[in-house]
């Protein structure tokens, strides 16, 4: 069926041809117009169009009637344009199609819209309506404003007045999109500022004439969908969406950061903030609210290329080391009493500040704490054995990481409450000398120590240790170094300070320490508070104090290293000697080898008579001794004596070596019977280096070779009480050597 256009339609519109096809019918109900087949053709029922023009405008429907009953579709956006739209008929609506004519079936209500009586009493409420809609101020109400107007007001009305009357379905189609307005409004569009004047209804009215019948004062809604060139549908995204049609100023950050306790005011209102209606999204904005980022978008842990630390040895436990050993006292024996803390309330943790166990830095458990495991809040170190268990990063919660001027440093790869335990400090548990001996010549080119007080003498060092050696120093620190008792152990561990850790925090504490260099090394902590120093802040007192305090240090160390290097170079001679003829302590009891050695003496006496050698050592003897022995006699009646003794029995020495040889087998056999046992006499002989004693009572033949300088030692040592217990047989001998003179 083919159709004339009228004046009153607008022929560019599909919709409005749509529109005056229904207002054709609404006219003349019946009978329904019908073209003249022939210009004679009077029974043919004439268009109502051209009377449209004269018609009161109580019998032609609103809609069909003014502007505002046709919709320019080109102004509401491709995407809308380029949808198929499904018409009330059911037809498709395809784009390029909208001039084709349609039959719209005009629903009753549609029909009853049309009373002239009920416009006029409508038009009444409508600037009331439109008032309401302004002040909310949105694009949506606008869009609501016009959709008013485009609907006319019987529609208006009835979409007021029940809420849940369908609305055609071309109209929700404008109103939301197939898919929702919201996703598809161009935001790019500038939409007038806040405050700023719209354009008057005449304005409008004019331009709308001018232009098309309708101009929607609102962006143009249009897909997010938009076609390239290759006719692909690209994705557009929204910049602004969520603050569209609010205060452009609207901080959610500082709305978010507000604290709890602040109390609202004018000012913190932002400005223009509507109260009737407000979008959800702003009071979800406004409250604060507890979330978890999830794990693939904050996963701060070490990347490949991420440098790592090269001489660390790591171990998760203490080591006792060398003298430490026995320094290190057996565990404590725990405390017989039982702390007294109070059940605390439901979920919450007992065993806190006032705890007796806490207070004597004992860590709680089964024998000395009152309450249970689930209730007492000082089982740190069992929490962090559970947690270490598991063995997940964020379990173990930190990690190693470069920083930019303080070599590597660690982060938290977690959250931890205020006073959690991060972890343990662990390595070599040392004692105080050992640390001053590793420090002044192990580590003394070491930019770094990784040296941590325990107690009593000891210190742990963490070159060998956990990964809480790597923590750095900060004047203004978020962690505390504690030291606990577990079972009666010592043991050591960062806790978390008072304001708790946040994910991607570096850990510090304060050194605090004493300085262990020659230089005070600078601080870059890059706290507000900084002292500047990695050592403490001393006063003037304070200062003089520790000076003091440094040179006895020092004083007592050197004279330790003196003495330990002392010891260590008489050892050293006394292997030397031992190893060019140390023959032990020989104890003889086969008479068969008596027998033998005897006659083996007769027969160097004898030699010894015609000896050249002999001479010549009785001639040194002579020549040597009495000036020396007799300026030492004076000073040291008993060195006098020994080395008198020594010197009287010189020419039995002389025997002893010339007959080495001969007794080569004899010696091999005494040796393997070796019996080290104390000496019950002996008589000696002495050369100027070495000293061979042989000693022989009625069972016994004791030989000993010794320097005088190894003598001399021995003798001062055994007066001091310091021989060693393998040496206190020596000891004996070298007194009972002074008896025999
Ligand atoms: C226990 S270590 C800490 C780990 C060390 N950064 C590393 O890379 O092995 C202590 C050393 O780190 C450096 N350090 C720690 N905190 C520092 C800070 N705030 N400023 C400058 N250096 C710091 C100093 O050299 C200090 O001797």
């Amino acid at each position: 069926m083919s159709r004339s256009p009228s004046p009153s339609t607008n022929s560019s519109s599909a919709l409005s041809n749509i529109d005056v096809a229904v207002t054709a019918a609404d006219a003349y109900p019946v009978p329904a117009s019908t073209p003249p087949t022939s210009i004679s053709d009077v029974r043919s029922v004439p268009s109502p169009l051209k009377e449209t023009e004269e018609t009161p405008t109580d019998i032609r429907p609103r809609r069909s009637r003014a502007g505002p009953t046709t919709y320019n579709l080109t102004h509401l956006g491709n995407a809308q344009l380029s949808r198929k739209r499904i018409h009330e008929d059911g037809d498709e609506h395809m784009p390029g199609k909208e001039n084709a004519p349609r039959k719209v079936a005009r629903t009753k209500k549609e029909q009853n819209a049309t009373s002239g009586a009920k416009a006029t009493a409508e038009s009444a409420l409508l600037p009331n309506m439109m008032k309401k809609l302004k002040s909310a101020g949105s694009f949506l109400e606008v869009k609501s404003e016009d959709l008013l107007r485009a609907i006319g007001f019987g529609e208006a009305k009835k979409k007021a007045s029940k809420p849940k009357a369908k609305q055609p379905k071309i109209l929700r189609e404008l109103d939301t999109g197939t898919r929702g307005v919201l996703d598809e409004l161009d935001l790019d569009v500038s939409f007038p500022a806040p405050g700023a004047e719209r354009p008057s209804k005449r304005a409008k009215k004019a331009s709308a004439i001018k232009e098309e019948p309708i101009i929607m004062p609102m962006a143009a809604p249009r897909g997010p969908l938009q076609k390239t060139s290759d006719g692909k549908r690209v994705k557009k995204w929204l910049e602004a969406g969520l603050y569209v049609g609010q205060d452009e100023n609207i901080d959610p950050v500082r709305l978010h950061k507000k604290p709890a306790s602040a109390t609202t005011t004018e000012s913190d209102t932002p400005v223009n903030r509507r109260t009737f209606m407000p979008l959800p999204m702003f009071s979800y904005l406004e409250c604060s609210r507890d979330f978890t980022i999830p794990y693939d978008i904050y996963a701060p842990s070490l990347k490949k290329g991420d440098e790592r630390p090269k001489d660390w040895h790591k171990i998760n436990r203490n080591r006792l080391v060398g003298e430490a050993k026995d320094l290190w006292e057996k565990p404590d024996p725990l405390p017989l009493s039982v702390c007294v803390c109070p059940e605390p309330a439901r979920g919450e943790q007992g065993c806190g500040d006032d705890c007796l166990n806490r207070v004597m830095q004992y860590e709680c458990n089964a024998q000395n704490c009152c309450l249970s495991e689930a209730q007492c809040g000082n089982r740190a170190f069992i929490e962090l054995s559970q947690r270490i268990k598991k063995g997940g990063a964020f379990d173990i919660g930190v990690e190693v990481k470069k920083t930019e001027n303080r070599g590597f440093g660690i982060r938290a790869v977690r959250a931890f409450l205020p006073g959690q335990i991060i972890m343990e400090y662990t390595g070599e548990i040392i004692s105080e000398g050992e640390c001053q001996r590793r420090m002044r010549e192990d580590y003394k080119d070491k930019a770094c120590y990784y040296l941590m007080e325990l107690e009593r003498n000891l210190v742990i060092d963490g070159t060998k240790g956990s990964m809480a050696r790597f923590i750095n120093h900060s004047c203004d620190p978020n962690c505390e170094v504690r030291m606990v008792k577990v079972n009666g152990t010592p043991r050591m561990a960062v806790y978390a300070g008072d304001a708790g850790i946040m994910t991607g925090e570096e850990l510090t504490y304060d050194y605090n320490f004493d300085n262990f260099g020659e230089v005070r090394q600078n601080c870059y902590c890059g706290a507000s508070n900084c002292r500047g120093f990695l050592s403490k802040r001393l006063n003037a007192t304070e200062q003089k104090k520790q000076a003091k305090a440094e040179e006895e240090r020092r004083q007592k160390a050197a004279i330790a290293a003196q003495k330990a290097a002392e010891r260590e170079a008489n050892k050293k001679q006394v292997k030397q000697s031992r190893g060019s003829g140390w023959r032990g302590w020989v104890a003889i009891d086969d008479a068969e080898v008596k027998e033998q050695l005897k006659a083996e003496k007769r027969a160097r006496e004898e030699a010894a008579q015609t000896s050249s050698r002999a001479l010549r050592l009785a001639q040194r003897r002579d020549a040597t001794s009495p000036a020396k022995s007799s300026r030492k006699a004076k000073d040291d009646p008993n060195r006098r004596k020994t080395i008198g003794s020594l010197r009287e029995h010189a020419a039995k020495d002389i025997d002893v070596e010339a007959e080495k040889p001969a007794t080569a087998t004899a010696s091999k056999k005494r040796r393997r019977e070796t019996d080290i046992m104390p000496a019950t006499s002996s008589s000696s002989t002495t050369t100027t280096k070495k000293t061979t004693t042989t000693s022989s009572s009625k069972s016994t033949i004791t030989t000993v070779t010794l320097s005088i300088e190894e003598i001399e030692i021995h003798q001062h040592e055994a007066k001091r009480g310091k021989l060693p217990q393998r040496s206190m047989k020596l000891k004996q001998s070298l007194l009972n050597f002074k008896k025999v003179d």
